[in-house]
């Protein structure tokens, strides 16, 4: 699977734009977000997706907390972010999306919990051309994601009841707008979350089958 560590030295370029947006991405990339509330299992699905079916997964949290590694001028505020539950500014999340992006040998991305605002998806249209291929909307109750954050055990500062209301708030106020936009537009695939990571694997391998039938690289799940 590709990494962010593996994919290596600083570029400047940007992700190669398309002058007309109507063809919604930058030439032969691929690219699907996957969204959900807070503990849906983004980044666990996403981290099965990547060596299946050959995307680089890139986690905007993860992308984010490598930022505030480097020293970068943005890490407090970053961290408080994260903290808080709140959403960093869409300049900074879209430059560190695009720069991954253009580092990527990889044309085919899984991108792991964004856009979560409206901000950010009309900043991925504008600056990066990104329009997905489609949404897979993990479909998860309140109830298990909250159980299943308070058991993730791993260390996150945001793993606390306290912060874990607010990206609630912040999911059902800034994230599900975004997603019922896309479903207007036919580009959501809804996932029942609920069940084990294999099961919820299973139904989401349907979804990239169909993909790559599409493409014309397979007739389709074997
Ligand atoms: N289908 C599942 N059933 C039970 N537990 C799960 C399932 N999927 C993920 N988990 C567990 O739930 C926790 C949250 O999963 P994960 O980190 O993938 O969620 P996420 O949507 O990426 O959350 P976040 O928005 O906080 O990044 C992890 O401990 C993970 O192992
Ligand atoms: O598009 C994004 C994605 C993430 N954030 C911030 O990071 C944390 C953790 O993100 P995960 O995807 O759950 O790992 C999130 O709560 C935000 O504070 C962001 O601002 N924008
Ligand atoms: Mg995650």
């Amino acid at each position: 699977m590709e990494t962010m560590a593996k994919d290596g030295a600083a570029q400047e370029a940007t992700v190669t734009p398309n002058k007309d947006v109507s063809e919604d991405k930058p030439k032969g990339y691929t690219v699907i977000y996957v969204s959900g509330g807070p503990g849906s299992g983004k980044s666990t699905q996403c981290a099965k997706i990547a060596p299946y079916f050959g995307f680089c997964h890139l986690s905007v949290g993860d992308l984010l907390e490598a930022e505030v590694e480097t020293g970068s001028e943005y890490g407090k505020m970053i961290e408080d972010c994260k903290k808080e539950g709140r959403l960093v500014p869409s300049d900074l999340v879209v430059k560190l999306l695009q720069q991954a992006m253009q580092r990527s040998q990889n044309k085919k991305f899984v991108i792991d919990g964004f856009p979560r605002n409206e901000e950010n998806r009309a900043a991925a249209e504008s600056i990066m051309k990104i329009e997905p291929d489609f949404v897979l909307f993990l479909d998860c109750s309140e109830e298990e994601m909250k159980r299943r954050l308070l058991n993730r055990n791993q260390g996150r500062v945001d793993d606390n009841i306290n912060t874990i209301q607010k990206r609630l708030k912040v999911y059902f106020e800034c994230t599900l707008p975004v997603i019922n936009y896309y479903s207007a537009k036919g580009k959501v695939r809804k996932i029942d979350a609920e069940g084990s990571p294999e099961e919820v694997f299973e139904a989401i391998k349907d979804v990239f089958f169909e993909l790559k039938e599409k493409h014309g690289e397979t007739a389709g799940r074997p």
